[in-house]
């Protein structure tokens, strides 16, 4: 994980100012070789200390000045260049320390902003203002020849770093005696890879708001019980995950110890409140521990802007054509583990508003509570909520057909952090189809099926029927919410498996279907039994998209509780699934609420080559014991997920 816990710059330069004679060349060239060069050159040559001799292991270079050999143009220039600059003073000399004021730290801003420069027009710098905050290089006030003195110019540094935001630190030093020498370029360092202006407001003395928005989502990411405290153990995890090492106990108490004095209510019963945490980061800052609170957020994804970056949000995953994406173990296990936080009733369910607090770490959640959740999967049906079952289902779907936001809000979620591991580790990419066809067995649990028939035939009481536990509820309803898929689990021989089963809309009945309507892992095709002109557009659907695929295709009659009428169509629907070698029509009724049909279309998916079976056999009850022959002898593909409850098949 230590890719995402370092700054994203790959390399720092470091440009030294200030007066003629203050020691900016001796200083580069005694960091150099280790001892105080007697005799120096005007200029120093640009050096650059490769990475693992830094300390926080980026390569670095270090530039001079010469106002002998530069000109001011040139000067401009390195200035643009530098990431950070250290303006230079000699202590002994009062004259150098005015000239931060009166003239390196104006001219450093005029150089980077030169619409903004007092020079130019008026009309220029009026647009440059409204346009954008100007920048500010970071600075670090460098006092050389430390060794001439008995006394420090610290507090008259102090009093100027008030005045100037951009001064990330300042330091008291000698070329000669060497002493602060590393100091002071490690300092120069942390000012462009852990830079203060993110993070703290200096005039305000107070966090920034986009550093305190991250370190909340950190806080609700790790208050792990849902109490709005960290305790001694949350506080230890946290610790581990963020810097590889265990909290001392004497330490702990000491950090609750300065909390609990600085801040009486940031430490409730022997815990860390939001606002004793916050305090902590301001310390931290204030005392220029900045790569604390960087090394926290980087931790949690944030790159130096403070915005989660893409390599957190969004691993690359391969996935290969005919492969599809599932939920690992391990993925299953830390949405069930984030539910059951969530759930703070213990009902084991989410209401609105534990489903809202719970992506709390989120932008917003990843799907609609209302519309979308409690539509799309199976709910409790006594109070409306998502049940644990529904939950997952709902996981299970989204990372089927988007696993790329399933990443994301894995992440938002603190999977990286609590697993200490990246989302990679919570999906499941399953096997290429043409491999599971030819080994006659599929390794994956997640189907997807889509139910296609003509207006009105009763293609979404189907899809919703799978949800509920009595079907019969479901007549005559009126759907006003358009979900698309719903999904729900099914056993198939033993196994649990996902079923996903999507509603493809027909506007018109010659709209032709596009590949994504037509590709999936078993087609529903379904008419109106009490309808005589329904059939007609499946079979010419069937003809059109399905008779040359090798997609298993199941014919559905639906409404059979009503009396069937004979189709208007050169064949009646036994004779068509006869003459195509299909299973003979399934005849379906939301009356009866019988679920075979569910099973039966997540058994056809998941033997795939079992395409032609309707050929071998017009009995049911034959083709199941067939279907089980084969199922017996690839058991052993099969990876076995845990079951979540042991109530009903359908509806968990
Ligand atoms: N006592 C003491 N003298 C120093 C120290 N650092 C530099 N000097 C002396 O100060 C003088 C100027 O040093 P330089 O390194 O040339 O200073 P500079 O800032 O590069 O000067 P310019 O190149 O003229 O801009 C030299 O005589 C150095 O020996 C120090 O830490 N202590
Ligand atoms: N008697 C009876 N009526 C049913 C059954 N299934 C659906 N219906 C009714 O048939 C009508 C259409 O059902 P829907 O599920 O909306 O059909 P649809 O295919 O999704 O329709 P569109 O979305 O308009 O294409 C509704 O009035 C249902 O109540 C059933 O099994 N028996
Ligand atoms: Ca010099
Ligand atoms: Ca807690």
């Amino acid at each position: 994980m230590g890719q995402y816990t370092a700054s994203q710059r790959k390399n720092v330069r470091i440009l030294l100012v200030g007066d003629a004679g203050v020691g900016k060349t001796s200083l580069i060239l005694s960091l150099v070789s280790e001892e105080y060069p007697e005799e120096v050159p005007p200029r120093a040559e640009e050096i650059t200390i490769p990475a693992n001799v830094t300390p926080e292991q980026v390569p670095t270079s270090i530039v001079d000045f010469s106002a002998v050999e530069q000109s001011e143009d040139a000067l401009a220039a390195e200035i643009n260049k530098a990431h950070v600059v250290c303006i230079v003073y000699a202590v002994d000399d009062d004259d150098t320390l005015d000239r931060i004021t009166s003239h390196w730290l104006p001219l450093v801003r005029a150089k980077c902003n030169p619409s903004l420069d007092g020079e130019g027009d008026a009309e220029a710098e009026a647009e440059g203002d409204t346009q954008r905050e100007p920048i500010r290089k970071p600075i670090v006030l460098v006092g050389n020849k430390i060794d001439l003195i008995e006394y420090s110019t610290m507090d008259s540094v102090l009093a100027i770093m008030e005045d100037y935001p951009e001064i990330e630190s300042c330091v008291e030093c000698s070329a000669k005696s060497l002493h602060n020498i590393s100091e002071m370029f490690y300092y120069a360092q942390k000012a462009v890879l852990h830079p203060t202006s993110p993070l703290y407001m200096m005039e305000e003395q107070e966090l920034t708001s986009a550093c305190k928005k991250s370190l909340v989502r950190i806080f609700k990411i790790c208050d792990i019980d849902g109490d709005n405290l960290l305790n001694d153990y949350e506080l230890n995890l946290f610790q581990r995950r963020c810097f590889n090492t265990p909290l001392q106990p004497q330490i702990l108490d000491e950090v609750k110890a300065v909390i609990q004095k600085n801040v009486p209510d940031g430490i409730y019963n022997d815990a860390v409140t939001l606002k004793g945490f916050l305090f902590l980061h301001c310390l931290f800052i204030q005392r220029g521990r900045n790569e604390t609170t960087w090394a926290v957020l980087r931790r949690f994804g944030y790159n130096d802007q403070l915005e989660m970056c893409q390599e957190y949000l969004r691993p690359p995953l391969k996935i290969p054509p005919g492969s599809s994406t599932e939920l690992s173990h391990r993925g299953q296990q830390f949405l069930i583990a984030v539910f059951e936080r969530y759930d703070r009733d213990g009902d084991g369910a989410l209401s609105p508003e534990e489903h809202k607090m719970l992506f709390s770490t989120c932008p917003a959640a990843p799907w609609s509570y209302s519309t979308d959740i409690r539509k799309s999967c199976p709910i409790n049906e006594t109070t409306g909520w998502v049940t644990l079952h529904g939950w997952l289902c709902r996981w299970t779907l989204m990372t089927l057909i988007d696993v790329v936001k399933t990443m994301e809000y894995l992440a938002y979620l603190g999977f990286n952090v609590h697993e200490n591991d990246s989302q990679l580790a919570a999906i499941h990419v399953t096997r290429e189809r043409r491999i599971d066809l030819a080994k006659r067995q599929s390794s994956r649990s997640v189907y997807k099926c889509h139910v296609i028939g003509p207006k009105g035939s009763g293609k979404t009481g189907m899809c919703r029927g799978f949800l509920v536990e009595d079907m019969h509820k479901l007549i005559g309803k009126e759907f006003k919410t358009n979900v698309v898929n719903c999904i729900n689990s099914v056993q198939v021989y033993g196994q649990e498996k996902h079923l996903i089963l999507r509603d493809i809309d027909v506007r018109h009945a010659l709209d032709p279907l596009q590949p994504q309507e037509v590709n999936c892992d078993v087609a529903c095709l379904v008419y109106d039994s009490s309808n005589p002109r329904s059939f007609e557009y499946v079979a010419r659907i069937y003809i059109k998209y399905y008779a040359e695929s090798k997609i298993p295709v199941m014919i559905v009659g639906t409404k059979c509780d009503m009396d069937e009428r004979r189709q208007d169509y050169l064949m009646q629907p036994s004779e068509f699934c006869d003459k195509y070698k299909l299973l003979p029509p399934h005849l379906f009724s939301l009356k009866t609420n019988k679920k075979e049909l569910y099973t039966k279309l997540a058994t056809m998916a998941a033997f795939p080559h079992l395409r032609q079976f309707g050929l071998m056999t017009e009995d049911p009850k034959l083709w199941l014991k067939a279907g089980l022959g084969v199922a017996a002898a690839t058991m052993l593909g099969f990876i076995v997920l845990k079951t979540i409850s042991a109530a009903g098949a359908h509806t968990r």
